[in-house]
């Protein structure tokens, strides 16, 4: 799938752009602070309606104006599909072909969209929000039941949180009935969110082990692991895992009227990474964790295309540059010709490959872009 065609109106430090783009590898160069972060991030809020950058949509407006809005044509197997999210004080819309969709699940997963920025390489090292929010943007477009389910879970999870909190800070009576009410809302949603991590930590790492592998010249085999908060393992059927952390909640439940918050489940759940059975969050080389975050985003893109049946659109936003020459060559000889590519940089001297000769070239300033033909 690519994208040929994207318009913006009052779009971060972009009142109104109009560009299309090349189904190749399109480079944006520009100073810092010029907007190509934000073109960038306008690709992928097209694709997700939401941004990677901030979870606050208003920030995404430009100053001072009521609304913004992304345009662009989406071209995949079932031909072109016009896409359009508008942010206004008013909350967000989304349409497909000018038809509104008035449940993000139904919008997410029309355009595949892997992201690459420097961050990424702090997942193995970074926090287990870092790990969980991968998982989660992930996930969500390619099993919209799993945003479903997230979503539920998070609102139920919030429920919880406050009568806990009020019942710790006495404005509430410890009823137990209520309690019991709310959490087995929360242990259905959370059974479901669980259970289709385990599957999609399989799938990838299916997909990341032969690639890892490669990239570190056959030395380095890679294991990817869920690291569920709850007592329960990915060989439990869905009601033995139900029953499970049906009594994790149970056992918990004293600490948790202390606290005044819900202890375990999906929200504390973590990913492990070994490399030669070795987890390398602790024992770790740089190298090996910006391997195992590349292998990562080449997985997804494998995975993408074995579940849609298409290749997503690549965004590698100034992380060209962070990567070596080997590693650098092995992400663009693996894309070249089938992955439609947006790439930021300051500068296209650090990188040395055939790509770019035939790439298409942007300069970025200060808001405008200038297509260099
Ligand atoms: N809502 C907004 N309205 C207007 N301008 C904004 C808004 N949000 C961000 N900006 C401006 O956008 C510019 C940043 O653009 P962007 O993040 O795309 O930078 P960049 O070109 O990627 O630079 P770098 O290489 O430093 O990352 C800044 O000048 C910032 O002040």
């Amino acid at each position: 799938m690519y994208i040929n065609q994207i318009t913006l109106k009052d779009y971060r430090n972009y009142d109104q752009l109009d560009l299309t783009f090349e189904n190749k590898v399109n480079v944006i160069i520009g100073e810092n602070a010029q907007g190509k972060t934000n073109l960038m991030e306008a690709v992928y809020v097209l694709a997700m309606a939401k941004s990677h950058r901030t979870p606050r949509d208003k920030e995404l407006i430009r100053w001072d104006q009521p609304f913004a809005k992304i345009e662009g044509n989406l071209h995949n197997r079932n031909g072109p599909l016009q896409m359009e999210v508008v942010f206004s004080n008013k909350g967000k819309k989304v349409r497909i072909n000018r038809i509104e969709k008035k449940r993000l699940s139904d919008y997410i997963g029309t355009c595949n969209i892997v992201m690459f920025a420097p961050e990424d390489l702090n997942l193995v090292k970074g926090s287990p929000q870092v790990r969980r929010r991968f998982l989660d943007m992930e996930m969500g477009q390619i099993h919209p039941v799993y945003l479903y389910h997230l979503s539920q879970y998070h609102k139920v999870l919030k429920q919880r949180n406050q009568w806990l909190k009020d019942v710790q800070q006495r404005k509430q009576k410890p009823d137990n009935t209520m309690l019991d009410v709310i959490t087995d809302q929360l242990i259905t949603s959370a059974v479901s969110v669980i259970e289709k991590r385990f599957s999609f930590i399989r799938k990838l790492e299916k997909w990341a082990k032969p690639i890892h592998n490669e990239i570190s010249r056959g030395s380095e085999v890679l294991s990817i692991k869920y690291i569920p908060s709850i007592n329960v393992s990915e060989d439990m059927d869905l009601s033995t895992m139900r029953v499970k952390i049906e009594e994790d909640f149970h056992r918990l439940r004293e600490k948790e009227l202390i606290r005044g918050t819900t202890i375990v489940g999906p929200h504390r759940d973590d990913l492990q990474f070994l490399v030669n059975d070795r987890d390398i969050q602790t024992y770790g080389s740089q190298g090996q964790q910006r391997t195992t975050a590349l292998s990562l985003k080449l997985a997804e893109i494998e995975l993408i295309h074995e579940k849609v049946g298409e290749y997503p659109i690549l965004l590698l936003d100034d992380v060209l540059s962070e990567l070596d020459d080997y590693r650098q060559s092995h992400l663009l000889n693996t894309i070249q010709g089938k992955v439609q590519t947006f790439v930021t940089t300051t500068s296209v001297e650090g990188i040395h490959h055939q790509t770019l000769q035939e790439a298409q070239m942007y300069i970025v300033r200060n808001g405008s872009i200038e297509v260099k033909r």
